[in-house]
Parts: structure tokens; sequence; C-alpha cells
């Protein structure tokens, strides 16, 4: 549906984009991650055709999509990271507002602005102005803002910044629901929890550059799993049994012996710690404990660390999401 093919901006002196390539398919939900600063609005603006590039491709059903493609414009709705609504106009003049600039009219307007209001839940302040909305409404009319005119592709740019539980699980559950319908949406957000939820496939973005683009169980598997274990009187070959345990990858042991002829680790009944870093954590444990219960030996503790899509974005940008 969209192909981005090396992409580049620069804001005087500062590169915001270094040259990104993704492809966000037909039917998707597609997140964009990065730190504050690296790159995703602008990014975002030049692929909902609202900003130039400096060079770069950007192509929507296979069309060439630019700045001055006024053409392929309604294929594509965004919900921009500050409010694009009017505080003086009610909710329902907002909607027909932006319905009629994007050519809309009549009955078809009408129908349209009462079947967003409703997917909202803004029904009953259809007739407020919505500079009496609460934050969460107002995020609610920015989306439907963004649909009104049924767009294909849907931009979210951080659609549940500063709003309260209750109406970012409204906003969640309406992107679920529209892509349900068959839109594509490409979701910002500084919640790493949406993005893991809602995203089918995720790309990470740091200063400019594309660290990742892949599904979220590929992105986890960058990282490996460890269990932490101490054990009392294992044997001194207790460290290469670990170790023949199918997926188990590596095994380090942080109190070998001083002397390899001593049989028990530890000394007697003496403490041993491990760390394994293992492909899988569950069967992984399961051998770990029935190794130990054949040998006699004591498991004292097990502690798992397993990737998270938090982890992985600390190793591939160096910073927290947040940051
Ligand atoms: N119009 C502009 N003029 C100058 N610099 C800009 C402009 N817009 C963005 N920048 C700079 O370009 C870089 C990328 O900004 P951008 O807003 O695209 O990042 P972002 O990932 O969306 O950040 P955030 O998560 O904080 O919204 C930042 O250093 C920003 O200060």
């Amino acid at each position: 549906m969209l192909e981005i093919a090396n992409l580049r901006k620069r804001y005087g002196g500062l590169i915001a984009l270094d040259g990104v390539s993704l492809t966000v398919r037909k039917g998707e939900v597609f997140g964009l991650l990065g730190p504050n600063g690296a790159g995703k609005t602008t990014l975002l603006s030049i692929a909902a055709g609202l900003a130039r590039s400096d060079s770069g491709r950007v192509e929507l059903f296979g069309n060439v999509f630019t700045h001055e493609s006024r053409d392929l414009r309604h294929l594509v709705g965004i919900g921009t990271q500050d409010l694009a609504i009017y505080p003086d106009l009610t909710a329902r003049e907002n909607l027909r507002f932006f319905g009629k600039l994007y050519g809309l009219s009549g009955r078809h307007l009408t129908a349209r602005v009462d079947a967003v209001l409703a997917a909202v839940g803004l029904t009953d302040r259809a007739g407020d102005r919505a500079g009496t909305f609460s934050g969460g409404m107002k995020r609610r009319l920015n989306l439907a803002v963004a649909v009104v005119h049924d767009p294909k592709l849907l931009i979210l740019d951080e659609p549940t910044t500063g709003v309260d539980p209750q109406s970012r699980n409204h906003i969640f559950e309406q992107v679920k629901a529209l892509n349900a319908a068959g839109l594509t949406v490409i979701y910002t957000s500084h919640y790493m929890e949406e993005v893991q939820a809602l995203c089918n496939r995720i790309a990470i973005i740091d200063a400019g550059r594309l660290r990742a683009s892949d599904t979220l169980p590929n992105l986890l598997k960058r990282l490996d799993a460890t269990i932490h274990m101490t054990v009392a009187g294992a044997t001194a070959d207790f460290a290469q049994v670990l170790g023949a345990i199918p997926s188990v990858k590596r095994v380090q042991e942080s109190n070998p012996p001083t002397t390899p002829s001593v049989p028990v680790r530890g000394g007697e009944g003496g403490h041993s710690t491990f760390v394994l870093v293992v492909d899988e954590i569950g069967p992984a444990l399961a051998r770990v404990a029935s190794e130990c219960a054949a040998r006699r030996v004591a498991l004292l503790s097990a502690a798992t660390t397993e990737p998270t899509l938090e982890r992985v974005f600390l190793h591939l940008t160096g910073r927290g999401l947040r940051d």
C-alpha cells in the first residue's frame, strides 16, 4: 500500500531523515517507534503528502505520492500529534468542515459525519463546541476528523498522548475496529504496550535512521532470554549437564570451583549460581528442574528475563522510549 524508499530530509544543518526505507502492507497496523526527535513526525508528514522530502520516493498504491499529488490525498487520513480541530466549532461542524475539504457533500457528508460521531462515542455531544471538550474527547474528535472522508490509509501520530485511560481505551478500540473494517493504519505511540498489542509489524527509528522493521516475534528474537539459577549440591559436571539441554545456548557459572578435583561445587552442600542463555524459557526450565531432581541437586531459586519490545528498543537505540 505504501512504499517508502530512501527518504532524506534536513532542517538546516540537522538531518531529520537519513535514508529511511520501509513498506506498509494493505490491511495491517504498522507501528512506528522512536525516541523523541527520532524523525517520526517528519517521516509521517512526508508519507501523508503534507511535507516535502529532500530526496527519496513515496509510492501509494503503486503511484508516486508527493506534496503535489492532490488526486491521491483523499486516500490518506492523518490524525496529527497536535490537535487539528477548531475549538469554536461544534463537533459536527468540525466534521462537516473537514469532510467538505475532502469534497464530500449532501447526504453522503451527513451520513459520514453521523457514522464517525457514533464510532468515537460523541453523538451525544455533537452540538457542543470542541473547545469545551475534555482532552480525551478532543483526541476522539481528532480521530473522527482523520477518517471522515473514508481514507484507505490512516496515519496516527501519537493519538493517545495526554488522555485519560478510559479515552485511551476508546481510541485504542476504535483503531482496532477501523482496521477490522479494512483500514490500513500506521500508528506511532510513546506507549510500547499499545504498539505491542495493536501492530502486526513494527519499525524502530532513531536519529533519522531505520534500526529495524519486523514482526514482534522476530524483533524479540534479536535478544536472548536468560535463566539465573542458584542450586545446592551440584556435581563438578553440572555446568556440562545444563549445557546439554537442547534449548540452552550458553552456560555461565558465577562461582567455579577453586580446585578441579573437588567433586562437590561450593563445598559440601554449597551453593552455585549459573546463568543460562536460552532460546525458550519454558522448555529449558522444565528440563533444568528434571535434571536437578535426577541428580539430587536442590534448585534454590530461578529468575528469568525474557526479551520485551522495551528491551529490544533499548538495545537498538541505547535509549528509552520516553527519554
Ligand atoms: N520544522 C522544523 N524545523 C527545524 N527542525 C525541525 C522541524 N521539525 C522537526 N525538526 C527537528 O527534526 C528532528 C526530528 O523531529 P520529528 O518531530 O520528526 O521527531 P519525532 O520522532 O516525531 O519526535 P517526537 O517523538 O518528539 O514527536 C528533531 O530534532 C526536531 O527538532
